[in-house]
This record gives C-alpha cells, sequence and structure tokens, in this order.
C-alpha cells in the first residue's frame, strides 16, 4: 500500500503527527511519502490520502481548505482521509461537539465520498503530548481495517 500524507503547521506538533502516521502506516508495511502541502508533488496515485491541519482561531489553516478545493476532482475518486490537531478538547464534551460541527465541518465539506472518520487529535502549545501517538496508532489501525475490507 501507498500513502502521501500531506499537511501544514505553524509550530510543528501536526508536522509530528503526520510522522507518528507515517510510522504505524511503515510499522503495517505500508510505503508512505510526507509533504508539507506546498511541497506536494501532484501525485494522484496514492492508494490513500491523508490530509491533515492545526486549528487556528476556530479554523484550519487555509493552505490546507485551498488544497482540498483546488484538487476536489482528483480526491473525489480517492480515499482521503482528514486529520485536525486542536485543543478545544480541554472544554469536555461540549469541545468534542464544537470540534465536530465547527472545525471538521469546514475540512470534510471539501471532501467527495469520504468514507473514513476524521481524527481529532490533541495538540499542544510547549510541551509534546506523547500521550496521543498511541491515539494515532488506533487510527491508522481503523484506516488500515477499512481499507482492507475494501477489497
Ligand atoms: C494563536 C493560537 C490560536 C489557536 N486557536 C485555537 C482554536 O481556535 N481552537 C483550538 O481548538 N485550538 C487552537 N489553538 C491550539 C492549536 O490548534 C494547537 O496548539 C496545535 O497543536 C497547533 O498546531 P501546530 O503546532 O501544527 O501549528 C491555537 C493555538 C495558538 C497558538
Amino acid at each position: 500500500m501507498r500513502v502521501c500524507i500531506i499537511y501544514d503547521t505553524k509550530r510543528r506538533s501536526t508536522e509530528l503527527f503526520a510522522k507518528w502516521i507515517k510510522e504505524a502506516f511503515q510499522e503495517n508495511g505500508a510505503v508512505v511519502d510526507i509533504f508539507k502541502v506546498n511541497e506536494f508533488n501532484n501525485d494522484f496515485s496514492y492508494d490513500l490520502f491523508i490530509v491533515g491541519s492545526p486549528i487556528y482561531y476556530e479554523k484550519p489553516l487555509k493552505s490546507i481548505t485551498d488544497f482540498l478545493q483546488k484538487y476536489s476532482d482528483k480526491f473525489s475518486t480517492k480515499n482521503v482521509a482528514l486529520f485536525i490537531v486542536c485543543m478545544a478538547q480541554i472544554f469536555g464534551k461540549a469541545g468534542k461537539v464544537y470540534i465536530e460541527k465547527q472545525y471538521l465541518k469546514v475540512l470534510e465539506s471539501k471532501v467527495e465520498n469520504l468514507m473514513f472518520k476524521s481524527a481529532v487529535f490533541k495538540g499542544w502549545i510547549r510541551k509534546v503530548n506523547l500521550e496521543e501517538k498511541k491515539e494515532v496508532f488506533k487510527w491508522v489501525n481503523s484506516l488500515i481495517e477499512k481499507l482492507e475490507g475494501e477489497v
């Protein structure tokens, strides 16, 4: 399986999430490339695309929403999964509902035929949240199960 991870970041936590996602796929024998959004190589031949953004001021980064918009035709026939990195989880249940309504919606609305559950990872401002790495592995395993269920 060939996987392409595309992300943007301001303070590099989303980059670390992208690397954890890569590690989790590699453990399962996948071949993985990672690109910062402005460096994507325009290769649409991967089996799965993972696109991720941090949330700043209530929104995913414009670079990522613009990217999904720009290639919406290409992605409409591809396997695409989305993740966001944010901190509104600290507001508990209310935060979770808010994240799904306000943050995820913006990205999900740009992808047709989204068949994977989007991931919401808890980011940080200074200290790396290592706890979240296992959530990444869980999510990646669920994606692999779903993909393998398809064939
Ligand atoms: C200036 C600023 C604004 C932020 N705004 C939000 C926000 O509106 N909602 C939220 O859930 N998290 C917010 N966060 C938390 C970030 O999403 C979190 O720190 C994330 O890990 C940053 O990703 P990055 O390191 O890849 O840039 C904000 C963080 C900063 C520093």
